[in-house]
Order: structure tokens, then sequence, then C-alpha cells
């Protein structure tokens, strides 16, 4: 249970909330409920008076008061005097409830002459005020068409109505009102961030209200506004709504270090770096394809290596890369800590063939279980395939087009994600048809020239919305879009430096990386190829991840899942150990290894590995089958040329 004080300080700081919102909300409706307050005070006035006792000479006087009153409106009925009959009709009503109120004190009679009077007053004065906004509202558009500045008139003959509760909510609501000639209908949720203040303003109906009409004439409202700072504008939740975003100062100006791997689990979000508010930016990378877009040089390789230090460091998660730059100068410093990495067209090819397999044989296992999706730690280990330069991979290899698209509409619930950066996206980009931009649950904008780089990324009339990709002025600055987050916030990923990669590559190397089944794959030759493979890069003394490799210790099975039995686990290294040759029956058995000294017993676990293709036939040893691992990836069984695209075989 939470300790008392807490509660207490809980409750203080929601009633001080409260009372903030409803004085907020009082001075902005001012004109509204003055009535209102003017009848209740009066009334309270008058209880109070009924309190204190009131004398038979008071008495008197309340009626000398009302008889007064009531004359006044009588001789105006008389005379035909509008003017003097309302002012003694609401005097008459006012002082009778005085009396009412003073008399009887809080009571049903004083409440009744209390909801009459407050009635009437409404009555009278609604039409008053709105004729009178609508006279002040003709003349600030007559000033503005006859060039008068609003300081001219006055700001406050021009814009009663127009002023609010802060210098912030005046300001904008001037601004809008000079821009459209009609004011807006109101200003709602202004805040004030540790950028400036964010202003949620709900727009009038109109010819050109639409908050992508005004979003477009950006620049004019920033001058009208004359506020110092830099004002973004965002298509609000509601149609009507405007987001108004004033940066008066840059939180995101210095790189932000990366702070290191925040999760062991993938099934936890990844961290990718902090947004205007200062709050972190969280991509839930599994089961959420994820494309990053942006222009050349403002920070796709930064973002992508965030992102595969988390999925490098998760314990329930294998890094597939795919690096189109010549020799992986992305991706390359990735290398031990990868399941594999393709740095040519055709190993690429084969890589996503490699993922699509893995995609069947987990949807059969999934089947066979019985189960719906793909739990990593229960089922074996996620998988993230990072594509950088998805366009050069598209442009060089066609036939990848289609393999990304199937593997973007079934891989996700096997617990494959894929994580896509391109620097030109296009319609190519996504097969052919912006469908397969559909696919992408994620997207993370980065600085770019052209809207219609923010269209293609965040999708049609992005831009128009305030998704603007050129408003980004800093390389690592991006915007997110998801299911969760519709509104575009200035953000800006963790810096990574080459010694903070290195670092964590070495820390989170893989422990069979000198195994075959470790080995990248061999490429049927292909003219696109680099012939010199990129150098593997030297461990590192030091950095964020310390300089003592931390290698994964716990033994695995080939689709990455724990061997949680000890003595299943002996039984595999003694198979693994045997290397390529394998080993028979008979001499597993001669190793007397804890529980497998029988023939019977070896068969058990081997027969099951066998069906799962973990363990393969090595040749026969004499008159006895020999057995070894089968590699943990199998591309090379994969030796279709890129260009062969008929031979990628895709479900469905
Ligand atoms: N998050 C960041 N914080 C600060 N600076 C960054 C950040 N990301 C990138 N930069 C700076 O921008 C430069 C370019 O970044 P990066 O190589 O990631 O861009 P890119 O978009 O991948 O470029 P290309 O398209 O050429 O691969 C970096 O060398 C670095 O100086």
């Amino acid at each position: 249970m939470p300790p008392h004080d807490s509660i207490l300080a809980r409750a203080a700081l929601g009633t001080a909330h409260a009372l903030g919102k409803a004085c907020r909300w009082c001075a902005r409706r001012r004109f509204e409920v003055a009535p209102a307050a003017a009848s209740a005070s009066l009334t309270g006035l008058s209880w109070l008076h009924h309190v204190d006792g009131v004398s038979l000479p008071e008495h008197g006087v309340y009626g000398l008061a009302t008889l007064a009153a009531g004359a006044l409106a009588a001789g105006g009925l008389k005379h035909k005097h509008k003017a003097l009959a309302t002012a003694g009709a609401g005097s008459t009503a006012v002082m009778a409830d005085a009396w009412v109120g003073a008399a009887l004190g809080p009571s049903v009679p004083s409440l009744i002459a209390s909801a009459l009077v407050t009635g009437g007053a409404y009555a009278a004065y609604v039409p008053w005020l709105v004729r009178s906004r609508r006279d002040q509202l003709a003349l600030q558009v007559k000033a503005a068409k006859a060039g008068v500045a609003a300081e001219g008139l006055g700001t406050n003959t021009l814009a009663p109505g127009l002023t609010g509760a802060t210098r912030e909510e005046t300001a904008l609501m001037q601004a809008l009102v000079a821009m459209l000639s009609v004011p807006a209908v109101d200003v709602t949720a202004l805040e004030y961030t540790r950028f400036g203040w964010r202003a949620v303003i709900v727009l009038p109906p109109g010819r050109d209200t639409s908050p992508h009409k005004v979003i477009a004439r950006r620049d004019q409202l920033a001058t009208n506004l004359g506020l110092p700072g830099k004002l973004r504008l965002a298509k609000g939740e509601h149609d009507n709504e405007l987001v108004a975003y004033l940066y008066e100062s840059d939180p995101l100006a210095s790189p932000i270090p990366w702070p290191g791997p925040s999760t062991r689990t993938c099934t936890e979000p990844a961290v990718l770096g902090v947004d205007a508010y200062g709050q972190p930016v969280l991509i839930p990378l599994l089961y959420n394809h994820t494309l990053i877009g942006g222009a050349t040089d403002n920070g796709k390789s930064g973002v992508q290596s965030v992102l595969i230090a988390y999925a490098v460091a998760c314990e329930d998660a294998e890094a597939l890369l795919i690096d189109m730059k010549p020799g992986a100068v992305e991706f390359g410093p990735w290398r031990r800590s990868a399941l594999a990495l393709a740095d040519t067209p055709s190993r690429a090819m084969q890589l996503l063939k490699t993922v699509w397999a893995e995609v069947e044989r987990r949807g059969a296992l999934l089947a066979e279980l019985g189960e719906k999706k793909w739990i990593p730690g229960k089922h074996g280990p996620a998988w993230f395939v990072f594509i950088d330069e998805l366009a050069e991979l598209i442009r060089r290899v066609p036939a990848a087009a289609k393999l990304i698209e199937s593997l973007l509409q079934v891989a996700r619930f096997v617990g494959i994600t894929l994580v896509c950066a391109t620097q030109s996206p296009s319609n190519r980009v996504f097969g052919g048809s912006t469908d397969g931009r559909q696919q992408y649950q994620v997207r993370i904008g980065l600085g770019a020239k052209e809207s219609t780089t923010s269209n293609l990324i965040f999708g049609p009339g992005a831009y128009g919305d305030g998704w603007c990709l050129d408003e980004l002025d800093l390389a690592g600055k991006f915007l997110r879009w998801d299911r969760e987050h519709q509104e575009p916030v200035d953000a800006r990923a963790y810096w990574m430096t080459e010694d903070d990669v290195a670092a964590t590559s070495h820390r989170y190397a893989r422990e069979e990386e000198s195994t075959e089944a470790r080995e990248h794959p061999e490429p049927s030759p292909d003219p696109d190829d680099d012939p010199t493979p990129p150098s593997r890069p030297t461990p590192p003394s030091g950095g964020p991840g310390g300089g003592r490799p931390l290698l994964r210790a716990v033994p695995t099975f080939p689709d990455g899942s724990e061997i949680a039995d000890e003595r299943h686990a002996a039984l595999w290294q003694a198979i693994e150990k045997a290397g390529p040759r394998g080993i028979t029956v008979d001499d597993l058995v001669a190793l007397d290894l804890p529980q497998f000294a029988a023939r019977s017993s070896v068969n058990g676990p081997l027969g099951q590995w066998r069906r799962k293709g973990w363990v393969e036939e090595a040749g026969k040893h004499g008159r006895a089958m020999a057995f070894r691992t089968a590699p943990r990836l199998p591309v090379a069984k994969v030796p279709t040329a890129v260009e062969d695209s008929e031979s990628v075989t895709i479900g469905g």
C-alpha cells in the first residue's frame, strides 16, 4: 500500500490540478459566465445578510427599493421607453431576489428567485453578446481590409473574446483571426514544455480553415504570432484540430550519447532516443516491421545501430543484417554479434530465402503446437532482419522486392521482424505499390528536403498534416509514427560512436562465431559482388561494454532455443564436437555421458533432433552411420543465383 503521505500529496496535487483547470476555464469563458456569477454572488450575499439577522427597518429598505424599481419599470412601460422598462424590470427582479434571500436564507423560494433572475439575465445578455461580437469582428475585418493595424484601433476594441487566459493563448487567437478572419473556436490544452509550449486549437468552420490549409500557411501564422521561436504545426486528433508547437529553444541541439542497452529481452521495446519533451522514444520492434527513411547523412545508420545494439543485447533475439553499401561499411562492425551478415546482392538474396525458409519452419512448428504466435524465449529467439539501403537492394536484385513483400505480410507472427532503411523510398521499393508500406507498423523519418519523402514514409498527405521532415535541422533528429503516436513530435536518436558499436558488438559476440555454422554464405559468382570481403574489425579494448567479452554461455539448438536439460546439452555438445565427420551412436554410448550409457537412451533425443533437421547423417564409419549437427544457418543449401528469381518459392 502506498504511504499515507504520498496519498495525501497525490490528492492535494489532483485537487490543485482540477482547481487550476476550473479557473482556466472560467477565465476563458468569463464573458459567458458573468451573469450567472453575478446572480450567484447576489444570492450568496443576501444569505449572509439573513445569517446576520434582518431587522424590520432593513426589510423596509428592501421593500422600498423593490417598489421603486417596480415603479421605474411601470413608468418605462407607460411611456413606451424600452430601456427604462427593461432596467426597471431587471432591478425589480434583482431586488426581489435579494429580499427573498435575506428574509428566508438558503431555501427553495430563494433558489427559485435566484434561478429566475439568472434566466432573465441570460435572456437579455446573450443576444447582446452575440451582436457585439459580430460587430467587433466586422470592425476587425474592415480594419484589416483598410490596412489599419490592430494596435491602431486598440487590441481590446478589436478582440474581446480573443483574449486568452495567457499571453501565448491571446497571441495565438489573434494571429489566427488575423489570418482566417474568423476567430478560433477554442484554444485548449496549452501546456508549457521543455522546448516552449504546445497548444491544441479548435479551428472554426469556414472556407480555408482546415488544419491542412493553416499548416500550408505556417509562415504567415508565425509572422502574425510575432513571438520568438520556431513554430511547428500539425493536424490534431480531430479533423478541425490544429496542434501548434512553439520551440523557443531546442532541447535536442546536442548529440545524446547512447546510454547502453536498456533491456535483455525483446519483449520490451527498444529505446531509440529522446523526444522534445524529454521522454524516451520507445520502439516496440517485436512484431512490428519498421521503415526508416531520410536523405543521406541524416542519421539512418545511426538509428539502425541503436536498434541493432538492442537486438544483439537481447538474449531472446538474433540480428540478421543485409548491408548493400560496398564492403558493408555500416553493418560490418556488427559481424561478430549478428547471426548472419550479407554484404553482396547474392548473399542478400540467399539470406532472404533463409529467412523465408525459417518463416515456413516456424509456421509449421506453431501449427504442430496449435499456437498462433511465436513467443521469443518460449519457442525460440525472435529474428530482426535489418536491411540498409533497401532501394539499392531492390535495384540490384529485383526479385528481392517480392520476397520482402511476402515477409512483411507473414513474418510478424512467427517472431521475424524487418527493419528496413532507405534514402529514397519510392513505390518500387515497396514492391511496385504502396501497399507494401502499409505493412510497416513503425515508421521513422529523418531529415529530407522533399515533401514527397514525408508522404512516402508516413503516407499520402502526411506532409500537409505536419509530418515535415524538411524541418528536422540536425542529423539524428527524427519523427516517429506508429499506432500510438500519430502526432509528429521532434526526437533525436542516441548517438553511438564507432567505439560504442565496436565494444557492443564485441561484448555480445556470438560464441560459435568461428564454427562452420556461423560462417556467412558462400555466394554463387555474381558480377555485382565485391571480390574483397570487408576485413573483420579488431576487438576494442574498452567502451561502454567493457573490454571483456560476455559470450553467450547457454548452449542452444540451431533455432536458438536454449538446451535447458544439462544431460541433453552434454549429448548435443558431443555431437557438435565431432564436427563434419560426425559420430556414431556407439561412439556416443562409449563416451559414458550421464544417462546415455545405452544405445536406446541416445536414440531418443537423436531421433527427435533428426526429425527437426538439427542433426543429419554424416556418412558411414565402417558399418555404422555417423551423425553431425546441421549448420545453424542452412544458407549454403540455397545455391540459386541472384538473377534466378523464378526459383524463389514464395508461399501463397
Ligand atoms: N543521433 C545522432 N546524433 C548526432 N549526430 C548524428 C546522429 N546520427 C548521425 N549523426 C551525424 O550524422 C552523420 C551521418 O550519419 P549517418 O551515417 O548515420 O547518416 P546516413 O543517413 O546513414 O547516411 P548515408 O545515407 O550516407 O548512409 C554522422 O557521421 C554523425 O556525425
